[in-house]
């Protein structure tokens, strides 16, 4: 691994998985991916769409079978089939999994009751965690009748009845209006305050930096980085990241910038395709040759920001590409 590798604490790790490896066909998802999470810990896992992301965590949950490596939960040894290392862990898959005829409280006392809680410290639990997930004043209305952010944040609920040790979280954010976002984000930090620790992948590079006390970052498949977010920065320490927008054929103008020298990265980005992300040593010198370059390529420049570098910029140093593209 090129990257620090952080400071999971040399306590019992609550995960560790080392080596692990799962092919679909002649596509390799995940290759030999290693990572340890220690008790209390937020780590994210940073990667774009297809990078390997859900294929990991559902290895790590025992709801695929590696075809190589191991996964160890506070010790145990986690399989495919029902164990004590499952019951570790809370999983909060990508799609929401919830009764929409129920209550908030009968869909978290259902999922309680899946894990044989006894009656009185289920609905004890039950309260915590509508407080965990804000949803005490919603606790009687169906499910139906919830906003979109509102069953993200149940379906979280449902992962967190059993006081799992290790919550894991796949994407939790996406498709959710600002707001909502930002209440599942405050949540997650919460349950790290309180101890549990915590796996989220996410390809929101912004909730990485924000919330991970460290971020692995993934591509194709492999573990291309580890460390906190400030370790992770330093490796693009005395670059600058450029965001030009621009129109024109933008994917040929980032492959042409990649061929200049002390441009370190360069790939088309942004919600609309309209920017060019680039992480370059000195960018105030070479902008002169970025513009006549774009000019050349018959790409017409509305904006130029230089900015510090972030966890985009070390996915740009590391991979060529934006995490988004
Ligand atoms: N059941 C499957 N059969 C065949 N290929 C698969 C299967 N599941 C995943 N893949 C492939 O493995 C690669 C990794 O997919 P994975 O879903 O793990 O990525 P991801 O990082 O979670 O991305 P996303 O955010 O889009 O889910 C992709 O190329 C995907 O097409």
């Amino acid at each position: 691994m090129s990257a620090p590798t952080g400071h999971a604490s040399s306590r019992q790790a609550v995960l560790e998985c080392a080596h692990l490896v799962r092919r679909f066909g002649e596509r390799t998802a995940v290759d030999d991916v290693s990572m340890r999470i220690a008790p209390g810990e937020t780590y994210g896992l940073l990667g774009p769409n297809g990078a390997g992301k859900t294929t990991t965590i559902r290895m790590v949950c025992g709801l695929l079978r590696p075809d190589a490596g191991s996964v160890y939960v506070a010790g145990r040894a986690m399989s495919t089939a029902a164990g004590p290392a499952k019951q570790l862990i809370g999983f909060v898959p990508q799609d929401v999994a919830l009764y929409p005829d129920l209550s908030v409280r009968e869909n978290l006392r259902f999922f309680g009751r899946l894990y044989r809680l006894p009656r009185r410290r289920l609905e004890r639990r039950v309260d915590e965690v509508l407080h965990l997930v804000d949803l005490g004043s919603r606790a009687g209305d169906r499910v139906d009748s919830l906003s979109g952010g509102m069953r993200r944040r149940l379906n979280i609920g449902a992962g967190l009845v059993h006081s799992p040790t290790l919550l894991v979280l796949d994407e939790p954010t996406v498709g959710v209006d600002p707001q909502s976002r930002h209440a599942i984000l405050e949540s997650v930090h919460r349950f790290g305050e309180e101890g549990m620790a915590v796996l989220y992948t996410t390809h929101y590079m912004e909730e990485a930096e924000r919330l991970c006390d460290r971020v692995g970052i993934i591509d194709r498949g492999r573990l291309v980085a580890e460390g906190t977010p400030r370790e992770l920065v330093a490796l693009v320490a005395e670059r600058d990241r450029v965001r030009l927008t621009a129109v024109g054929n933008l994917t040929a103008y980032a492959k042409a910038c990649r061929r200049m020298a002390r441009i370190e990265g360069a790939a088309r980005s942004g919600e609309h395709g309209d920017v060019v992300e680039l992480v370059v040593k000195d960018a105030r010198s070479l902008l002169p040759d970025l513009l006549d370059l774009a000019h050349e390529q018959g790409v017409g420049v509305r904006s130029v920001e230089i900015d510090e570098p972030d966890l985009e910029s070390v996915f740009l140093h590391l991979t060529g590409t934006a995490l988004r593209e």
